[in-house]
């Protein structure tokens, strides 16, 4: 078996959030609501460490990457893959449309030829035993997880959709050309589920993102509908502080209303200023709609080089003996 380099490598692909202040001065706007039954789920176990801004960057208050970058020299809101130099000049052709990530030598083929479902598994260690790549999916209940699935691998109903927010309840492995997997979770912060269901939630999902060394890194998804929701804010910095890498995916960019908040790039903007002075360097993200298909091909593409550097990682750490590369 591949010896997984889990830890460096997530660190390389997507930057940790640096540690947030304590809690009473997060940078939390205040159009940062959920409800308040739906926060607990994941913020009160979850609160931020005690004050350790340790990032050279931690204080600063930069202005939020647009909509869709685009630059011919350094970007600092660009986020750059592994093999791409950050001083290196990026043409506009190589940032990923609608996104803020640039291409680099890693990716590769991104087609889906073919995508199967394969199990549901009720806890984290009835997952596939194999040693194949996969991606979590992770979001607010009804953010648009199983929709975003059946985009990426072009199938109708592969995964089970609904209206109403709860319906995926199960960690559920779709294998994409026979060589990686897609997962499908419950969605947090659904306000209507009981206490209980809530925190079996928690243990269950937070069991498997701890536990999952196959795990190249978590596509977390926020509704570019709705105003910011700091419940999605916890969450990263709950992934940012057990090392896991994620990619911001905004959801339901199609959808616009009227008045306040109702506009998927204001939302957007706000959401970033929100978590621009959470990182160091900028995470990545990426606007897609699961109607539209915006976004599909970039996102894909952009897996395919986080998949590729991945392997090829793995493939020399069990190269070098005992992987002591890793220590
Ligand atoms: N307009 C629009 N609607 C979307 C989009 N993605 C999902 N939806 C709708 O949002 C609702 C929830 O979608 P799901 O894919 O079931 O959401 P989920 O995150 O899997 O929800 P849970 O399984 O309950 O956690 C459905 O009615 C979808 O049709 C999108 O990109 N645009
Ligand atoms: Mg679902």
């Amino acid at each position: 078996m591949l010896l997984r380099p889990r830890l460096s490598l997530l660190r390389a692909v997507a930057p940790r959030p640096v540690p947030p202040p304590p809690r009473a001065s997060l940078p939390v706007r205040r159009t940062l609501s959920s409800p308040a039954g739906a926060a607990r789920t994941a913020s009160a176990g979850d609160a931020p460490p005690p004050a350790q801004r340790t990032g050279p960057k931690g204080g600063r208050k930069s202005a939020p990457p647009p909509p869709h970058p685009r630059g011919s020299s350094v970007n600092p809101a660009l986020f750059f893959p592994p093999g791409v130099d950050r001083d290196a000049a990026v043409a506009a052709e190589m940032v990923i449309p609608a996104s803020n990530i640039v291409v680099g030598p890693y990716a590769g083929d991104s087609r889906v030829k073919e995508a199967e479902f394969v199990m549901s598994s009720a806890r984290a260690r009835d997952c596939p035993k194999d040693d194949r790549p996969e991606f979590a999916v992770l979001g607010r209940s009804n953010v648009g997880k199983s929709s975003l699935i059946n985009a990426l691998i072009r199938r109708k109903e592969a995964a089970l959709t609904s209206k109403k927010p709860g319906k995926t309840q199960t960690i559920n492995h779709f294998l994409v050309n026979k060589s990686w997997y897609l997962v499908d979770l419950p969605g947090y912060g659904f306000a209507a589920a009981s206490q209980s269901a809530r925190t079996d939630w928690s243990s269950f999902t937070k069991g498997y993102f701890l536990n999952r060394d196959t795990l190249v890194g978590v596509l977390l998804l926020v509704d570019a509908s709705i105003p910011p929701q700091k419940i999605d804010i916890d969450c990263a910095n709950w992934l940012g502080r057990n090392n896991i890498g994620l990619t911001y995916v905004f959801t339901k960019c199609d959808k616009s209303k009227k008045g306040k908040g109702g506009r998927p790039e204001e939302n957007i903007k706000e959401f970033q200023e929100t978590i621009s002075s959470l990182y160091p360097e900028p995470p990545p993200w990426i606007m897609t709609s699961s109607v539209t298909g915006l976004g599909r091909d970039g996102l894909l593409l952009h897996m395919s080089q986080l998949r590729n550097y991945w392997d090829n990682e793995a493939t020399m750490s069990s190269a070098a003996a005992g992987g002591a590369i890793w220590n």
